[in-house]
């Protein structure tokens, strides 16, 4: 069976191709193809990168308009050196992970009519994501309409969180108007947890475990018994850790005072919070920490103020996470940045010597993947996790169409 998924984060599209013939197999397959849309260039302009028949291929679209770079990169699954297949029709469903799934949605659901107007309602919680998911759902059916399509929620990872950890202590009328704790990066988080436990060789049941999301978005879960009872995303993808863009949490009254005495509006605030903060609003570079640590080694004082603020708020909310797990067994790394910068995770695991964690500066500087990097006396395992949300996705749809 070939599953086609579609991955849009806030920085990039990524899609992978995979075939699963008989059963599920316990570790992630090689995808028969793979690519990424950058949504970084100028302008105009688009980076695209292809993976299949284990050559990568570099493209730049003359395009920035999502539905258009979608399209452009579809066609390399049947066209040009990247083909895999001859037509869409070989492909058995679409799995598409949706950012924001409300209330609603605890498992991953068949899209129809009623889940595109939800997916749709919800887009004002999630506007650097729902209207993406949206438009590869519509950019599938206008080339293939009867195709089985797969709305994979990054919510519903979180949904049974306790009800302390989603009801905000504002007026109660909030929890009753679905203004709550949601939760994001679901997806990766409950697939991290799950690989985890695989590299350990042990039941995710068994370990009480801190997953560091750290992307172009960033978010921690608690998990126990398997299950996600804490996270730092909130209502919208905006709560929580610093991150490329994003702010994370500030005291609201920011936002009060900005309104009442400087004039501002909605929609500039939420510019403000959503893309001018973060990384990128601190350093003044870019939310990228790879051009902020070139601006460190610039000696630029903004880029060093930036990671420094990243870290100190990523080492607090590490240990809030542990404190609600009443300790903890493993650490994971993952993410953009978890998976590549091997400075973070070394300066994040430095605060927890308290707790006798420990890695091994040599595994840690080594690019591990899917490895524990931590010394064999350290009390917590802390692991790097090569997140494959798209896998996790495709594992969905899968049982989807067992079901049916
Ligand atoms: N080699 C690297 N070294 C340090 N940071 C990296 C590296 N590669 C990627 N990153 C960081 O990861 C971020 C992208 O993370 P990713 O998880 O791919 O994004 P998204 O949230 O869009 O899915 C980049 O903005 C950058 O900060
Ligand atoms: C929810 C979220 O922030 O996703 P991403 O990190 O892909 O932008
Ligand atoms: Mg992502």
């Amino acid at each position: 069976m070939k599953i086609l998924v579609f991955n849009a984060g806030s920085s990039s599209h990524k899609s992978s191709l995979y075939e699963v013939a008989g059963h599920l197999p316990t570790t992630a397959p090689e995808p028969l193809w793979e690519a990424q849309a950058d949504w970084t260039k100028a302008q105009g302009k688009t980076d695209l990168t292809i993976k299949a028949h284990g050559q990568t291929t570099d493209q730049e679209l003359a395009t920035d308009t999502r539905t258009e770079v979608i399209n452009q990169t579809l066609k390399t699954l049947w066209s040009g050196d990247t083909k895999v297949i001859n037509d869409l029709s070989e492909i058995a469903v679409v799995g598409h992970r949706i950012v924001h799934g409300g209330p609603d949605f605890t498992a991953s659901v068949h899209i129809d009519q009623h889940v595109k107007d939800s997916i749709q309602k919800l887009a004002v919680f999630a506007p650097l994501h729902n209207p993406a998911n949206l438009e590869g759902i519509r950019t599938i059916e206008d080339l293939k309409h009867d195709i089985l399509q797969v709305a994979v929620f990054d919510t519903s990872f979180h949904r049974q969180m306790p009800i302390e950890a989603k009801v905000y202590p504002g007026p109660y009328e909030w929890y009753e108007q679905d203004i709550q704790r949601y939760g994001f990066h679901g997806i990766s988080h409950q697939y991290c947890a799950r690989r985890s436990a695989q590299v350990l060789g042990k039941n995710v049941e068994e370990l009480r475990l801190v997953n560091c999301h750290l992307g172009n978005g960033c978010s921690l879960a608690a998990i126990k018994n398997g299950r996600s009872v804490d996270t730092t995303m909130g209502f919208t993808p905006l709560e929580g850790l610093m991150m490329g863009t994003r702010s994370g949490s500030i005291d609201p009254s920011i936002l009060i005072y900005l309104e009442r005495e400087k004039g501002y509006n909605a929609d500039k605030l939420d510019q403000m919070l959503n893309k001018q903060s973060g990384l990128k609003g601190i350093s003044g570079i870019s939310s990228d920490v790879r051009a902020i640590r070139e601006g460190i080694r610039a000696g630029n004082q903004r880029a060093k103020l930036a990671l420094d603020i990243f870290i100190h708020r990523l080492r607090s909310a590490i240990g809030s996470m542990v404190a609600t797990l009443g300790g903890i067994d493993v650490l994971t790394f993952t993410g953009g940045i978890g998976e590549h910068d091997q400075a973070t995770r070394a300066s994040t695991c430095e605060a927890f010597g308290f707790l006798n964690l420990k890695i091994d500066q040599k595994k840690n500087n080594a690019s591990p993947v899917d490895v524990d990097i931590s010394t064999p006396d350290s009390a917590v395992r802390v692991l790097v996790i090569h997140t494959q949300e798209d896998w996790e996705i495709a594992r969905e749809c899968w049982h989807i169409v067992q079901k049916k």
